[in-house]
């Protein structure tokens, strides 16, 4: 393809949800994927896409130290930034062809004007460089602009964390991190996946998040017969320990209240290798149907998923049903930022605040379906202790039958023991620590199995 089609493509995808707040990796790589590109091509699109997303604010801070409060159309704006992002952080194309190529869609979509604002605009910024990042003072203010972050979100995390944790979340952030993916152990063995991988050319180790994990540091997973045949399926390590901390045994009845689209009620259901049932419930039938698709995949018959709010499932359900729950919550995300760099935009500080009450809520109707001797996991893929450590110590005051099961530590993964992310509520994992998504969890129990009777 050639570089002007290519980049006009990326320009109509930046156009069309750089500001709409709801692009999806999904949602980009299904639009990427209908052009039937070459490989190569595909993959320059989706860099410059997602890194024009991805750098989003920093883009804006250049463009505001050439441009003076002058109002652009989106798509100028758009063509700018992306043209931005390719002079300033990747190295595969030189400057001068990057201001040409934005030159002819210019003169390919407007009149003689705007194509002499971007070519000046771009010229301006070849001659000049961009402006420093030392030139801004206030140090919450730097990291902000310099990692693409909105200021509310990296002072949050500086007032939780300190300022130094808050800088590595924000850089870490802007990293990719190697993708992990879970054997089925119906299927396979760890050691034969990771053997034939090795031999069929990928670099994989053995993951030290939970016994079914393998990280695979170079190759691509996608094409594999073993993806294709259900012998895999891909998910995050921090997102696989929360299935390990469930503690499943053999022919165990499961609660997933929030379950879509299915990573860890799979996981589950493969540790229970077939035997007694998972019952998972969305809010969206749609998703929960998700579920039951990879469900059918993955050859499980003990897992069944249905639309539901999860706050109503005491009408479903008895009390002292399950041997285990999990309350995998729906939360602000701030933990997967790195793949989905549109939270970092459209979440605010009110959605933290409803989030956390709709997850004192699950808590609070759920907990009453636990079997006396049951445990709870409750996980969030947030980094937020409103919705995490704060939830739980709300909803332990309010029902003081309940603790934090102790054992929960003791079975945590040796270097996750005696980690910063260890508090008196649960595991903190967060994303600049493991090269994994951040990730809250916490299990909890009945303090006397028979009290609350
Ligand atoms: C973090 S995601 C769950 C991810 C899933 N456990 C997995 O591992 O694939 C949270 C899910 O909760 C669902 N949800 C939100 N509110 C809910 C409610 N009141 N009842 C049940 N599910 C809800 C969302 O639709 C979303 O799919």
């Amino acid at each position: 393809m050639s570089n002007f089609l290519l980049r006009t493509k990326a320009l109509e995808l930046l156009e069309r949800v750089g500001d709409s707040g709801a692009f999806s990796h999904l949602m980009i790589d299904q639009t990427i994927k209908k052009e039937s590109f070459a490989e190569h091509d595909r993959r320059l699109l989706t860099e410059i896409v997602y890194g024009t997303l991805q750098h989003k604010l920093t883009l804006e801070f250049f463009l505001n130290s050439f441009v003076k409060k002058k109002k652009l159309d989106k798509w100028v704006r758009w063509l700018l930034y992306m043209s931005f992002y390719q002079m300033y952080y990747l190295d595969k194309v030189p400057d001068y062809a990057i201001i040409n190529e934005a030159v002819e869609i210019s003169k390919n979509r407007s009149h003689s004007g705007i194509v002499k604002f971007v070519n000046g605009v771009l010229r301006s910024a070849q001659r000049e460089g961009f402006p420093s990042f030392e030139t801004i003072e206030d140090p919450i203010e730097q990291v902000a602009i310099e990692t693409s972050h909105p200021y509310w979100l990296v002072e949050r995390w500086a007032d939780a964390y300190g300022f130094e944790k808050a800088k590595a979340i924000c850089f870490s952030n802007l990293e990719t991190k190697p993708m992990s993916i879970r054997i089925n152990p119906m299927k396979s063995t760890r050691d034969d996946v990771i053997n034939r991988l090795s031999q069929d050319g990928l670099n994989v180790v053995a993951s030290t998040f939970s016994n079914q994990g393998i990280v695979i540091k170079e190759g691509s997973i996608l094409s594999h017969p073993l993806f294709k045949e259900g012998f895999v399926t891909i998910q995050d390590q921090s997102s696989m320990l929360v299935s390990e901390m469930l503690d499943v045994n053999m022919d165990q009845t499961i609660l997933d209240a929030c379950s879509a689209p299915g990573g860890k009620a799979t996981h589950i259901a493969e540790k229970l290798n077939n035997s007694g049932h998972v019952y998972a419930y969305d809010l969206h039938k749609k998703k929960a149907n998700l579920v039951n698709e990879k469900a059918e995949q993955l050859g499980l018959i003990n897992l069944r998923a249905k639309g539901m709010d999860a706050r109503q499932l005491d009408t479903v359900h008895d009390r002292y049903t399950f041997d285990r729950i999990l309350i995998d919550a729906p939360c602000s995300g701030f933990g997967v930022i790195r793949s989905k760099p549109d939270i970092k935009y459209t979440k605010s500080e009110d959605d933290v605040i409803q989030l956390a009450q709709i997850q004192f809520e699950l808590l609070q109707n759920i907990a009453p379906l636990l079997k006396q001797d049951g445990k709870i996991v409750y996980s969030t893929c947030t980094i937020d202790p409103t919705e995490n450590d704060v939830v739980i110590a709300e909803f332990l005051t309010s029902h003081q039958a309940l603790e934090v099961d102790p054992t929960f530590f003791d079975e945590l993964p040796d270097f996750l023991k005696e980690g910063e992310g260890v508090t008196p509520f649960g595991l903190q994992i967060f994303p600049d620590d493991h090269q994994t998504d951040g990730f809250f969890m916490t299990r909890l129990r009945y303090k006397e199995p028979s009290s609350h009777e």
